[in-house]
């Protein structure tokens, strides 16, 4: 199949490109990228006026609970989310049921992703088995396989000797750690950001320090094995500084954020205790947001992930202490970006596209797509004007707890290509 997109306004910083042009898509691959290209035979001709041409876009944190938890989100569910969403590619988490640590799980979440046939799905593997922060995992096998990288996210590890040994393995295959950062015996039974909100709503409370001292000491141990480290769902101003820190001195170190973290802070819970608002990190400070807001503009801030984190009916619509952490969010990232932050003129084309696809692709070692002769034909095509309400209906995730829900947001993606397959097509899912 050959596509011809007339009149986008390609952005690809990889390249210099941003500029109105049109784009030959033939097979799998970008086959012309020019002015005035005439469609062949069997060519599908699509009409990209005033919207704009990206490299695809990557999630790099998503937990799609395949295998084990198929209630709440599968492969295939998770998939169709994460392509209504615009992406071409996410990074699965690996605590499932059985959790992946080993090289069989990283295949089956592969092969599940090809049944599924939407976007390419890159697992993440546990860095110890079981994600119980004892033992080593099999990381080799599951490089072997495919894993793009390494973490336990959902806890941190708490051995700092566990750590360290997991660093200094992952440091031989050319793959970065990634460090969900919670000191367990200090956030304990937190539910709620330790400070004013715990306070006045009268809950206990996940402190910034159980999350800032283990980004130090994780830095600390990235100078120590020299393994790649990104620090997972970032969300205080310290930690913030910590990993800017890290980069002035040249140590291999990345972080991401998430768009509730950057929209969202703290005072948004209320006394109607909004469960969907629950997640880990908790939401910070306004003064937080706005620091990881300038994060993102500037630079020390690498990627924008989701964490999206599905979870039923029945684990949300319950009271705030024992509701399940986590939000969804694949179908409101680009959205959010786009309305708070490119409309806005805050945010320039370029960096949404190094925040959401170069970047990503960098950190998991993943090969470069570009809007360019010859690349992979990855990309999405996104309409600036075209809005989305955040129903539960506009949700395809098989969970609804979105903290976005309600929303009506401008700009988001109305086509997908994944090796030039039309996956999205006019905002429906092929
Ligand atoms: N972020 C969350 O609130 N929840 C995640 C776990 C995690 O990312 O740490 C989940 O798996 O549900
Ligand atoms: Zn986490
Ligand atoms: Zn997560």
């Amino acid at each position: 199949m050959a596509f011809l997109l007339k009149g986008a306004h390609a952005v690809d910083p990889q390249v210099g490109l941003d500029e109105v042009v049109d784009v030959l898509i033939d097979g799998e691959r970008v086959a012309e990228v020019g002015s005035d290209l005439e469609a062949g035979q069997d060519v599908q001709v699509i009409d990209a006026t005033g919207k704009y041409l990206v490299p695809g876009l990557v999630d790099m944190h998503v937990h799609f609970r395949d295998p084990g938890f198929e209630y709440k989100e599968t492969i295939e569910t998770g998939s169709r989310a994460a392509t209504h969403g615009g992406f071409t590619d996410v990074a699965t988490m690996p605590n499932t049921d059985p959790v992946t640590d080993t090289g069989t799980g990283i295949r089956y979440q592969i092969d599940r992703g090809h049944a599924a046939g939407l976007c390419h799905i890159r697992p993440i593997g546990a860095m110890t088995r079981g994600e119980k922060g004892e033992a080593l995992s099999e990381i080799g096998d599951m490089v072997l396989e495919g894993a793009v990288a390494f973490s336990d996210d959902g806890h941190g590890v708490q051995s700092a000797g566990m750590m360290r040994t997991c660093m200094e393995y992952i440091a031989q295959f050319d793959r970065v750690a990634i460090a969900h950062c919670e000191i367990e015996t200090l956030s304990g039974h937190g539910v709620i950001n330790e400070g004013k909100a715990s306070t006045r709503l009268g809950m206990f409370g996940w402190p910034a320090l159980a999350e800032e001292l283990e980004i130090y000491r994780d830095i600390e141990l990235c100078r120590l094995t020299g393994c790649p480290l990104h620090i997972a769902h970032i969300s205080t101003v310290k930690g913030l500084e910590l990993v800017k820190g890290a980069k002035a001195e040249g140590l291999p170190v990345t972080c991401e954020v998430t768009p509730h973290h950057l929209f969202l802070n703290e005072d948004d819970i209320d006394t109607t205790y909004n469960t969907n608002l629950k997640m880990n990190p908790p939401l910070r400070t306004p003064d937080d947001a706005a620091a990881l807001r300038e994060g993102i503009l500037d630079g020390s801030i690498d990627c924008l992930v989701t964490d999206h984190a599905p979870h039923a009916a029945h684990e949300k619509d319950c009271e705030w202490e024992i509701a399940f952490f986590g939000t969804v969010g694949l179908e409101t990232s680009l959205p959010l970006m786009l309305n708070n932050l490119v409309r806005t003129g805050k945010m320039s084309w370029q960096r949404l596209v190094e925040v959401m696809a170069v970047n990503p692709r960098s950190v998991l070692r993943l090969p470069k797509v570009k809007v360019e002769r010859g690349s992979v034909a990855d990309l999405t095509l996104i309409d600036p004007d075209r809005e989305v309400t955040v129903t539960e209906d506009y949700l395809q995730s098989r969970s609804k707890n979105s903290a976005f829900l309600g929303q009506t947001l401008v700009g988001s993606a109305t086509d997908v290509f994944v090796a030039g397959r039309r996956t999205l097509e006019n905002g429906v899912v092929a």
